[in-house]
């Protein structure tokens, strides 16, 4: 698999969001994007998802693989089972999910005890652990994720964090986040993007996901954190 790769700019009412760039996503590696709100993260997400934005791009994307979102809102269906909310992707394609696969996903992902409940009996958590079971039932080499744990309080973020390093390992993921903790315990790459285009910061050495009390872990979010707050983002 080659480097999915996105090379360009975007102006949104006639104004670039941020200079030209190129960000690679290295196959088989987890990248995180962090950078002040309203920059263009979502917007370069969607670009690479072929999805509708709302302005103009002058640029490509390269090597496009099939892929699955994940964003910070699950989008379950109420009216749907936790199961057939995880098999939505099957459902939609008219195709009949596999039940082996679909048992053994929400057994990974906790939900084995929750199949036949609806999404507003659920947690924050546990709707979030539906939504990665979707993801995962679709089986996609890429994986887009949009601040996808910002939602959820923080003991149970690092349980999806260490959920998710597990079950998407040896995927290629792009994650948005606002949160350096989050990035530097997950990333094999680490990217800030501002209006003058992307910078890169190396995430410690060490294999995610990381000990949030790490010291590499907290030195990498200490730096990415001075980043951000070089680039206007935090006070
Ligand atoms: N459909 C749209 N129509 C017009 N402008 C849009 C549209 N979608 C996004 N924008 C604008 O484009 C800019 C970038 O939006 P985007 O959602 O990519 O930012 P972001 O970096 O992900 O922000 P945040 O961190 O707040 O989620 C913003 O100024 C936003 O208002």
């Amino acid at each position: 698999m080659k480097a999915v790769t996105v090379s360009g700019q975007v102006c949104m009412a006639g104004r670039p969001l941020f200079a030209p760039l190129t960000l690679q996503l290295r196959p088989g590696s987890w990248t995180s994007l962090l950078g002040p709100s309203g920059v263009g993260k979502s917007t370069l997400l969607r670009l690479i998802a072929d999805l509708p934005i709302g302005g103009t791009f002058q640029g490509r994307v390269e090597n496009r693989v099939p892929l699955a979102l994940m964003a910070q809102d699950p989008a379950l269906l109420p009216w749907l089972t936790v199961r057939q909310n995880a098999a939505l992707g099957a459902r939609l394609r008219g195709e009949r999910p596999d039940q082996a696969r679909l048992a053994s996903i929400l057994e990974e992902t906790g939900l084995a005890g929750h199949g036949a409940r609806y999404p507003p009996e659920l947690s924050g958590g546990q709707c979030q652990r539906v939504a990665l079971a979707r993801v995962l039932m679709e089986d996609r080499p890429l994986i887009l994720l949009d601040e996808p744990f910002s939602a959820l309080d923080a003991r149970m973020r690092l349980m999806m964090q260490d959920l998710a390093a597990g079950l998407l390992k040896g995927r290629t993921v792009l994650m948005v986040t606002h949160d350096p903790a989050e990035a530097a315990r997950l990333s094999d790459h680490i990217f800030v993007l501002t209006e003058t285009g992307l910078t890169g910061l190396p995430p410690p050495q060490s294999q995610p996901p990381r000990l949030p009390g790490d010291a590499a872990t907290l030195a990498c979010q200490a730096a990415l954190l001075a980043q951000l707050i070089t680039e206007g983002m935090m006070p």
